[in-house]
């Protein structure tokens, strides 16, 4: 029924003070304050109105985005929201668009690769969104191997310009999100040419469309590369196609922070990592980080709350059945997963603080946790990103046949989030990226070099140096296993990362214990997952195997209580949401029911194709039958 609270005797099970939760889930009071501001405004506005986005053909539901996101940038400005503000609002639209890339990675390529003289004349430009700007790495052949790219710059010093041109096929760019039809400018990666030699893979600021009428100028072919996973989606960006033909861009549009080439072809390295051409990308993994979190944390908030809703069996004496929250089998698979989102909140919390911390340091020419800087961003997006896509079909499965329908706002959650397993890196060559990294540890070790911060534990491997292992020849054969240690190395990351978070001050009454409980949960249930790597290395003995687990249920008994108050402190609006089975009221029956005749198909009893095409089957069968 309208305006009951179907969940009321489960929030009052509550043993902690949610509203103080909510403060640790946002991060602070303030970040609070404004995400309940934003949330509203975009809640309460039918402009942003987004439950028809699986129904709609290509071609609108583009032309919806960009109505979507004019009509947030003039919001933005007529409220006058601060970065802060704007970037909250854009997350509360909840929309995949060509502005993901214009304010994520066109911007910040600018102010992390730019010169001060380069980021005064473009990013004015870009923040007044009188220029809109992608990044334009990836290729048709190319995405991983950066190295491996082929489109080239090659310097004219006759005209002071590059020559921006795609030589082959597979050098067309391919897949940059805002290339297909929006962006007008581009950071594209290219091979420095000078004077017949290739200095490798560096930036430059491409125009790709006229500012007067938006057609493609001279030499460049540019367009959408079509549908991709699922309706609606991440079919509202226009992922694209960019080919050059001798596009000349003049030599200040080289971004020159790390390299510069002078006006007599000369070319400087700066004397830092080659590497921080691809600071970007760290950037962005550190951003997915906390982005996995708030993905997780919707799919586990559906289903923990249709899970309380719904009954199924062990009705008893014809009283209620039992709600499948309650069966351990439901809370194996829910509760895991509900102090993982706790969790990759915390670490994205000191993820942003290393990144933060990198980039000061970097300003002092102090390169010294640049690696563990890579290393720790690369490994945590691949881990959280795989967690979190899982995760969301998982609590899919967890609500039954009612998951899989639209209206339970899970499958388009997991069809706009798989494809983080394979953006901003692939999480396969990530995880060898930080197996390269470990390995490099273990290397040094001997070299009575002591390793600190996240490889801190490895000091006590020392005896693995005794068999002066060949590194380099067994990583290839051995890459697999490596992998894998490089998913316990981040996940012990995450473990130390939420127990350091415990161990801050955590006001609210309850709140330290449900978290300590969740914590619990955590590295429980990755123990459990991993216990036959512990029993074979004799970590554990088969009796702690045994206890672990019975620890591991008794937790869950303890969060069950607690469970609908954890989720309800992600405080998301039921817009947000948009998802029946997530309702805040858990009126999720009624609302299923109605919402199924909203569906077009139902705008007639008889369906188009009837007359064509069944009754003449009908008609058929009738006769054969008369036979
Ligand atoms: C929530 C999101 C918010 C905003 C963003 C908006 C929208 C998000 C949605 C979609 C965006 C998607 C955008 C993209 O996908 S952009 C394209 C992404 N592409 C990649 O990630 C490519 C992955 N490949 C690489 O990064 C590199 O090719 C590589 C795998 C790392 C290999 O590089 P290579 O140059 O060949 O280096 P190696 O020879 O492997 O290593 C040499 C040396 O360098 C060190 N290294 C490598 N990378 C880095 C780095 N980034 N920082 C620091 N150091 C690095 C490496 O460890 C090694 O060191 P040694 O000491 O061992 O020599
Ligand atoms: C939705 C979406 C948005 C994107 N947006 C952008 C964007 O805005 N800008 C941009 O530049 N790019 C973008 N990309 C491209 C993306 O960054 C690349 O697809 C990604 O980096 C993976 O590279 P790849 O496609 O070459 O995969 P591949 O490397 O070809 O992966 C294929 C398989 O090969 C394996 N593999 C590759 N190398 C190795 C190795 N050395 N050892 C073992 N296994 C290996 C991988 O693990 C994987 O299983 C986007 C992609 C998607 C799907």
């Amino acid at each position: 029924m309208e305006g009951v609270d179907h969940l009321a005797d489960e929030r009052k099970k509550a043993e902690f003070n949610v509203e103080a939760m909510k403060i640790v889930w946002a991060g602070s009071q303030h970040n609070l304050e404004v995400s309940n501001r934003i949330s509203k405004l975009v809640a309460d506005d039918p402009a942003f109105r987004k439950d028809d986005r699986t129904m709609l053909p290509r071609k609108e539901l583009f032309k919806n985005t960009l109505r979507k996101a004019a009509y947030a940038w003039k919001r933005i400005n007529e409220l006058r929201l601060s970065e802060e503000e704007a970037s909250k609002l854009r997350f509360y639209v909840d929309e995949t668009a060509y502005t993901d890339l214009h304010w994520g990675m066109f911007i910040p390529a600018i102010k992390g690769q730019g010169t001060d003289e380069q980021q005064r004349k473009w990013l004015p430009l870009a923040y007044k969104m009188q220029i809109i700007g992608c990044y334009a790495q990836t290729e048709l052949g190319h995405g991983s191997n950066v190295q491996g790219l082929e489109t080239t710059a090659t310097f004219d010093p006759h005209t002071d310009e590059f020559v921006i041109h795609s030589p082959t096929l597979t050098s067309s760019k391919w897949w940059p999100g805002g290339l297909g039809k929006v962006s007008t400018h581009a950071v594209t990666y290219a091979r420095l040419i000078i004077d017949g030699k290739d200095h490798g893979v560096h930036g430059f600021i491409v125009q790709l469309r006229s500012l007067e009428d938006h057609r493609p100028l001279p030499g460049i072919t540019v367009g959408d590369i079509g549908m991709k996973f699922g309706n609606g989606a991440y079919n509202t960006m226009d992922n694209g196609v960019l080919r050059f033909d001798h596009v000349r861009i003049p030599r200040n549009q080289m971004l020159m922070k790390v390299s510069q080439v002078t006006r007599e072809g000369k070319y400087k390295q700066s004397d830092v990592p080659r590497q921080l051409v691809y600071g970007t990308m760290v950037y962005v993994r550190q951003r997915i980080v906390a982005d996995a979190s708030c993905y997780l944390s919707r799919a586990v908030c559906i289903a923990t709350r249709y899970s309380a809703v719904r009954r199924q069996f062990g009705s008893q004496n014809g009283g209620p059945e039992t709600q499948v929250i309650d069966y351990k089998t439901q809370q194996s698979r829910l509760f895991p997963l509900l102090a993982s989102a706790y969790a990759f909140r915390f670490v994205g919390e000191w993820l942003e603080w290393l990144y933060t911390d990198v980039m000061q340091r970097l300003q002092a020419n102090d390169f010294s946790t640049l690696p563990e800087a890579h290393a720790c961003t690369a490994g945590l997006k691949s881990l959280t990103t795989s967690v979190t896509a899982d995760g969301i079909e998982e609590c899919r499965k967890l609500c039954g046949g009612h998951g899989y329908l639209c209206t339970s706002g899970l499958p388009e959650l997991f069809a706009v989030y798989v494809p983080a397993c394979t953006y901003e890196g692939d999480n396969i060559v990530l995880l060898l990226q930080v197996a390269r990294f470990l390995m490099k540890t273990v290397s040094q070790i001997g070299t009575g070099k002591q390793p600190v911060g996240t490889i801190a534990y490895m000091g006590r491997i020392e005896h693995l140096m005794q068999c002066r292992c060949n590194v380099q020849r067994g990583f290839a054969e051995l890459s697999a296993d490596l992998v894998e240690a490089a998913v316990a190395h981040c996940q012990l990351i995450v473990v130390s990362k939420f127990i350091e978070k415990l161990q801050q001050d955590i006001p609210g009454e309850g709140v330290k214990q449900q978290l300590e409980a969740l914590c619990g949960i955590y590295y429980l249930s990755l123990l459990h997952k991993h216990q036959g790597d512990f029993l074979a290395t004799s970590y554990l003995t088969p009796k702690q195997s045994a206890l672990a687990n019975d620890q591991l249920r008794a937790l869950y008994s303890k969060v069950r209580p607690n469970a609908i108050a954890l989720v309800d402190a992600f405080n998301y609006s039921d817009h947000f949401l948009s998802s029946i089975l997530g309702r805040y009221d858990g009126n999720v029956y009624p609302k299923l029911y109605e919402a199924a005749w909203k569906d077009p198909l139902n705008e007639s009893v008889v369906p188009d194709g009837y007359h064509e095409y069944v009754r003449p089957l009908l008609k058929q069968q009738l006769h054969t039958a008369r036979l």
